[in-house]
C-alpha cells in the first residue's frame, strides 16, 4: 500500500470541496468563541497532579467551533461533523490545543485507510458518485465501520454548546510524584446533548448556530467540562478507530466556560492538536502525527489566499 502524506490529504480535501481560496481545507466554515478556562484541584499524586494547564484558574480560552468538511458555505442543517479547535493560553506563555469532533470514533485505523475512504467519495469522470464504492471499500477495511455507524445515525447539533467532543487520539502526560497517564479527552456540554430530527433541522435557516449560541450566552452560562478516561495497557494507543471500553475511570480536568462569540481572532489561528503544555505528549498514532504537517499546509495556503 501506497504511504499517503499530508499534502496528498490536502489535495484530496480540495478535490472534494472544490477549491476555497483563503479558507481552511477541512472545518471552512466555523464560529469563533472566547472564554476561560478553570482547572480542578487535585491532590498530590493524583493522575494529572501538577500539570501547569492546571496549576491556576482563568485561563483564558480561544475556540472555534466548525462544521465538517472544505465547504465555507455549508448548510448547518445537515447531521454530520461538528468540530472544535481549543487553546487554552498558560501563564508560563505556553499553549495547549485541543481539536477534537463530534463523533467519539475514526474512519479509519490509519492515513492510508482515511484517505482509501474518503476517496470512495469523489465522483468519477461522468461526475457521478456511487454510494456502493463507500460500502465495498468498508467490507475490505473493517476499521472504518464504526466511525459509518456513527455516521448513518448522525443527527443535526441542534447548538455548539449541546454537542459533545472527542479528542479520538490517546495523549500522555508525565508528572511528578504519579506513574505515566495515558489518556483520551473529550468534552462535556454542561448544558447537555441535544440534537435536531430532521424535520426540526429543515424548518431552521441554513445558517442558525451562530444565532443559537449567541442567545444561550444571553440566557446563562454555556460551559463544557474537560473529562480524561483513563487507559488500561490493551487498550490502543496508536488506533483512532479503536474505541476503549465505556467504562474506564473518568478524570475532570477543569471546566470551560463561554464568554463571548462571533469575531474573526480564529481567522489567523492554527489549532494544531499536537500543539501541547508542558508534561503532555502525543502518542504515536500516524493520524494524530499527520494532523501537524497537514494543518501546517492548510494553515500556509489559507494565509497566502490559496
Ligand atoms: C489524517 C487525519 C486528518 C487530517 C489530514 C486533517 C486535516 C485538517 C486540516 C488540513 C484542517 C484545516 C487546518 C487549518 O487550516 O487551520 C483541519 C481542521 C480541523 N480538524 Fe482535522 N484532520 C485530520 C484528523 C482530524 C481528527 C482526528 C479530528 C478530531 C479529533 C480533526 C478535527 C479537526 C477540527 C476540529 C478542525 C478545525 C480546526 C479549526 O477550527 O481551526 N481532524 N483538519
Amino acid at each position: 500500500q501506497e504511504r499517503i502524506q499530508a499534502q496528498d490529504m490536502v489535495a484530496l480535501f480540495e478535490k472534494l470541496s472544490g477549491p476555497q481560496p483563503g479558507h481552511r481545507k477541512a472545518h471552512a466554515r466555523g464560529l469563533c468563541a472566547t472564554g476561560t478556562f478553570a482547572p480542578v484541584k487535585l491532590a498530590t499524586g493524583e493522575p494529572f497532579a501538577g500539570a501547569a494547564l492546571l496549576s491556576s484558574g482563568g485561563l483564558p480560552v480561544l475556540m472555534r467551533f466548525s462544521i465538517g468538511g472544505g465547504n465555507p458555505d455549508a448548510d448547518e442543517r445537515m447531521p454530520g461533523t461538528r468540530g472544535l479547535g481549543l487553546q487554552i493560553a498558560l501563564p508560563n506563555g505556553g499553549l495547549h490545543n485541543f481539536t477534537g469532533n463530534n463523533f467519539p470514533v475514526f474512519a479509519g485505523k490509519d492515513v492510508e485507510t482515511f484517505h482509501g475512504f474518503l476517496s470512495t467519495l469523489l465522483p468519477d469522470e461522468q461526475g457521478k458518485r456511487d454510494p456502493q464504492r463507500t460500502l465495498d471499500f468498508a467490507d475490505a477495511n473493517p476499521s472504518v465501520k464504526d466511525h459509518m455507524v456513527w455516521q448513518k445515525s448522525a443527527q443535526t447539533a441542534a447548538s455548539f454548546a449541546n454537542t459533545e467532543f472527542y479528542g479520538l487520539h490517546t495523549f500522555y502526560f508525565d508528572g511528578a510524584d504519579q506513574p505515566r497517564v495515558k489518556f483520551r479527552w473529550h468534552l462535556s456540554p454542561d448544558l447537555g446533548v441535544k440534537t435536531l430530527t430532521a424535520d426540526q433541522a429543515q424548518a431552521k435557516p441554513a445558517a442558525f448556530l451562530a444565532q443559537s449560541l449567541a442567545g444561550q450566552l444571553e440566557q446563562g452560562p454555556v460551559s463544557f467540562s474537560l473529562m480524561a478516561s483513563l487507559g488500561a495497557p490493551e487498550d490502543s494507543d496508536t488506533d483512532p478507530s479503536s474505541q476503549w471500553p465505556a467504562h474506564r475511570p473518568q478524570v475532570k480536568l477543569g471546566t470551560l466556560t463561554l464568554q463571548q462569540s462571533g469575531g474573526d481572532q480564529c481567522t489567523g489561528k492554527n489549532f494544531d492538536p499536537n500543539v501541547l503544555s508542558a508534561g503532555f505528549s502525543g502518542s504515536d498514532d500516524p493520524v494524530l502525527k499527520m494532523r501537524s504537517p497537514a494543518y501546517a499546509i492548510s494553515f500556509g495556503k489559507r494565509l497566502s489566499g490559496q
